[in-house]
């Protein structure tokens, strides 16, 4: 399986810069073993060479001036003029798999004092926690991680990814983060730069279910990745769009930021609203910026997500329908110039697959479109597993049984369950222990007379869950599935013409049969005649 979209460098350029020569430290960049947005690793013989040891603090220097600290890690699998380093790294610094970078010890770097991140708005959205206990403490605690003013690094809990930007730290520019510092993250989150593309750290393991879309998809990066000659050979256009059509909440946005993830592609995001606004607040310039900073960050996954809002407002509220018309050119011309290139791939998304112009469907664009259905009863399990890997949940609580009595639910609608037997197990906490505060109060102990505080609500039990359920609601009807069934039905019926079609031997040899040897179940034979 490709497991990396390598940028397409001539091999002059690579051989130019990498005189190993006259400099050592200049490296070409390596897809990482080690997925850590805090360590680079070099083979021992380079690290011998640059005078490097196993842990050191060191300065990198990529594209557009950008830097970045990191530690260095000596790995013997690591070819010896390459460096390998993870896609946060990457990204700090502009650079992408085969590009060069150059490496020294940062010798002067120190304990921070204390340190200011922010998160960036649209990783943030609709999370309401507390970011500093969820994410940034989890992230830093026992790590001692470099970072620089101006990173941008990637924090996990449960399901969800942040992303943060370092804004200030002290000492400056850059320092390490040990026990002792002070992580600041007030504010409001800001925008991502147009430079920054997004750092999806969602894979394939967090993906429930699905397992034939996930193998469809690998077979069609994988035939026009790796084999586009044989496509070309057969007089064929590698597919470069697919169009993930289905009911909301199950998945078609997640699967888009796996396969980012998974083939370790950059990974951006628009959606058909968007590029509507966007076009009638009269910049149609923002809207070739947009694709362009898409062929900047290859190799690249583009999501154009709710595609079916474009044809929707077509009577609706941006006006006449020749305006959306030329909306709708321009953006198929760049999704054109887009297809053509190598390292793009496009993820169309929409539920209403019914109303998506035709223009869209058309051979070389999105010609490719794949069903995410409702989960089943295994795929229920697989996604109330994930969401819930990182908490504590009582062993008899029956997730077999949770998976078998949600049919028709959605991944969101499970998701939901159990977010909230989660909050109500949180809540009971803290609670109970606003109560025990009081009463040790009356009884006048302090916290401290106790050696080891109970913990006092130590799991997530069955009750937490049977009140979550009482909320629980399908988002998707059986009438809307029927619906996707049938346009599936139907568009299976237009694709596959018949499968008991042969050509005869005598049409063969004599040429002469204008049916086309179709003839098995045909009463009107005189049809051509
Ligand atoms: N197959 C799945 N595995 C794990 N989680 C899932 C799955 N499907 C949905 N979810 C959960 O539901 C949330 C919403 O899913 P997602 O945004 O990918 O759906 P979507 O199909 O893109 O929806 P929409 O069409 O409304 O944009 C996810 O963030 C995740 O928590």
């Amino acid at each position: 399986m490709t497991k990396a979209v390598h940028s397409t460098k001539g091999d002059k350029y690579v051989t130019a810069t990498l005189n190993p020569k006259e400099r050592p430290n200049r490296l070409m960049v390596d897809d990482p073993t080690n997925d850590d947005n805090s360590v680079i690793a070099l083979s021992q013989q380079k690290m011998d060479e640059l005078e490097l040891f196993d842990g050191d603090a060191v300065l990198l220097k990529g594209k557009k001036r950008c830097e970045t600290i990191c530690i260095v890690l000596a790995d013997d699998t690591c070819p010896n003029d390459h460096i390998r380093m993870n896609r946060v790294v990457q990204n700090n610094l502009r650079v992408c798999s085969s590009d060069i970078v150059s490496i020294e010890v940062c010798q002067d770097i120190k304990r921070g004092k204390r340190i200011y991140v922010l998160p960036i708005d649209d990783s943030v959205q609709g999370i309401a926690g507390n970011l500093l206990e969820v994410y940034l403490k989890p992230y830093f605690v026992g790590a001692y991680r470099p970072i620089k003013t101006g990173d941008v690094f990637v924090a996990r809990a449960t399901m969800r990814t942040v992303e943060f930007k370092v804004i200030e730290t002290d000492p400056s520019p850059y320092c390490i983060v040990a026990p002792d510092t002070v992580i600041h993250c007030e504010g409001d989150p800001i925008k991502r730069e147009e430079e920054e593309v997004s750092l999806s750290a969602i894979d394939y393991d967090d993906v429930g279910g699905l397992e034939n879309v996930k193998q469809e998809i690998q077979e069609v990066l994988q035939y026009s990745v790796e084999h586009p000659e044989k496509i070309l050979k057969f007089g064929m256009t590698p597919t470069r769009a697919v169009l993930f059509y289905g009911p909301p909440g199950c998945g078609k946005t997640l699967l888009a930021e796996a396969i980012a993830n998974e083939y370790q592609m950059n990974f951006i995001r628009i959606s058909g609203p968007e590029l509507l606004t966007m076009w009638f607040s009269g910049s149609e310039a923002k809207v070739r910026d947009t694709f362009g900073k898409t062929r900047q960050v290859a190799p690249c996954v583009l999501f154009l997500d709710d595609l079916d809002s474009i044809a929707k407002s077509r009577n609706g509220s941006f006006g006449d329908g020749g305006a959306v018309d030329r909306v709708i050119n321009q953006i198929l011309t760049e999704i054109d110039g887009m297809s053509a290139k190598k390292n793009v791939f496009i993820i169309g998304a929409t539920n209403r697959p019914d109303i998506i112009d035709s223009a869209f469907l058309r051979p070389g664009r999105f010609d490719h479109l794949i069903y995410i259905p409702l989960p089943d009863e295994k795929s229920r399990l697989d996604i109330l597993k994930i969401t819930l890997r990182k908490s504590p949940v009582a062993k008899d609580v029956d997730m077999q049984h949770l998976s078998t009595i949600t049919n028709g639910f959605s991944g969101a609608d499970l998701t939901e369950i159990c977010h909230r037997a989660c909050k109500l197990a949180i809540r009971e906490l803290i609670e109970k222990e606003i109560n025990e505060g009081k009463e040790q109060q009356r009884n006048g102990q302090t916290a401290t007379d106790s050696n080891e505080p109970e913990d006092l609500v130590p799991e997530i039990r069955r009750d937490h869950f049977e009140e979550a359920l009482k909320f629980a609601r399908r988002s998707v009807s059986d009438n809307d599935i029927r619906k996707y069934e049938m346009f599936t039905q139907t568009l299976q019926q237009s694709r596959y013409f018949g499968t008991q079609f042969r050509f005869s031997d005598q049409q063969t040899l004599q040429g002469t049969d204008r049916s086309g040897g179709y003839r098995e179940n045909c009463d009107d034979d005189d049809l051509y005649d």
